[in-house]
């Protein structure tokens, strides 16, 4: 597609450009004039022994997108449940791979980069993204997790994210990425990053579900031409929000599970999102995508403002902040935890 179209349709509102039928494969541009598979497998938390057979099922079943990440530490198996799948036919170029660049390579992009192809056992990959806005220390005393004597993250101070940036704009031209975006970033993040920037980021992919809808950034990134994709819809480990009346109710209207409103619920949004699952009944579940009328988006919109979840939003915003000078980790996980969540 070619690039202008793409920064065209990405502005217009989901019911512009969705097919009155969406799919798990439908196609959403990206301001690179690609486009992204609407649903993919995630891989986070994807045990070994697991993670192969999850990738070669997901793709017999008709998954194109997979999500991936160096700090996964899952990435080699990942590569065999890749090559069973090239095996069985599918052609590199119908898959849609996404992995992502840990905080302690910010400083060697890459590296970084290279490292999870060799794992993958890929030439590229379509989409490479920053993991968080924080460089951690390269020489510390741990190569993906450094902590200082006190417990907190060893967070490299010396670089900037904005640094970063620079260094991955330089990656397209190698031929080892076909797209380079961000995630986790709000939109102060953004804000400082973008007027740096000579590649706006293809997507920003961060953490979207009810109770998280984040329309602050969702907005902001429709408005720069920047994809959304969603991860963790379900909730994350244990898949929470099924329990969830609000969205149990609107699974009701339509018949179908709750899992399959979870993620319709993002590509009615025009976002992509992610799904992660080892259970092959559960990957083929996820595949079941319906289109949701605006009657189910109020509802489905209304859930974050109940008591208690209202606050949840503004807690992510500080997120990233968060993430630089807490001394328990990611802020998200301790504000899951904090409402009733597992992490
Ligand atoms: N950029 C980032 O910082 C982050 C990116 N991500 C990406 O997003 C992906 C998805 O998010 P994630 O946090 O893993 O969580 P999800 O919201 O995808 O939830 C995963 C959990 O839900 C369970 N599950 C999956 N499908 C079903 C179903 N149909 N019925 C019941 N339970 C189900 C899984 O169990 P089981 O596997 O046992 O079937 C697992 O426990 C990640 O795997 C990763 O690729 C996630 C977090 C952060
Ligand atoms: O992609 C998944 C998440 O970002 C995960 O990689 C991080 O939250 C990590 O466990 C951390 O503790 O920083």
């Amino acid at each position: 597609m070619n690039p202008s179209l793409a920064k065209f349709m990405l502005r217009k509102t989901p019911k512009e450009i969705l097919d009155p039928k969406p799919t798990m494969n439908t196609p959403l541009p990206l301001n690179t004039g690609a486009s992204i598979p609407a649903l993919g497998l995630g891989t986070w938390q994807s045990a070994p022994g697991e993670v192969k057979k999850a990738v070669s099922h997901a793709i017999s079943v008709g998954y194109r997108h997979i999500d991936c990440a160096y700090v996964y530490g899952n990435e080699d198996e990942v590569g065999e449940g890749l090559r069973e799948a090239f095996a069985s036919g599918v052609k590199r170029e119908d898959l849609f791979i996404t992995t992502k660049l840990w905080c302690t390579f910010h400083s060697r992009a890459e590296e970084g980069l290279d490292l999870s192809l060799k794992a993958l056992g890929l030439d590229y990959v379509d989409l490479y993204l920053m993991h968080w806005p924080c460089p951690m220390n390269p020489n510390g005393n741990d190569p993906k997790f450094p902590k200082l004597p006190d417990g907190s993250r060893d967070l490299d101070k010396s670089w900037s994210h904005v640094d970063t940036w620079k260094a991955m704009e330089k990656l397209p031209s190698t031929g080892k990425v076909k797209a380079i975006g961000v995630a986790n970033y709000s939109v102060k993040y953004l804000e400082e990053l973008l007027p740096h920037a000579s590649v706006t980021p293809a997507v920003n992919q961060i953490e979207n579900h009810p109770y998280l809808p984040q329309q602050e950034i969702v907005d902001f990134c429709k408005s720069k031409g920047i994809h959304i994709t969603a991860y963790s819809p379900l909730g994350s480990t244990g898949s929470p929000l099924f329990k969830e009346e609000g969205v149990q109710e609107v699974a009701k209207k339509h018949n179908v599970s709750v899992g399959c409103v979870l993620l319709s619920y993002h590509i009615a949004r025009g976002s992509s999102v992610l799904a992660k699952s080892v259970t092959p009944s559960r990957i083929e579940e996820n595949k079941n995508i319906i289109k949701l009328d605006s009657s189910d988006m109020e509802s489905l919109e209304s859930i974050h403002k109940k008591k208690g979840l209202r606050d949840l939003s503004i807690l992510r915003l500080a997120l990233t902040l968060a993430f630089r000078t807490s001394s328990r980790g990611p802020f998200f996980l301790s504000a899951r935890k904090h409402y009733g969540m597992p992490s």
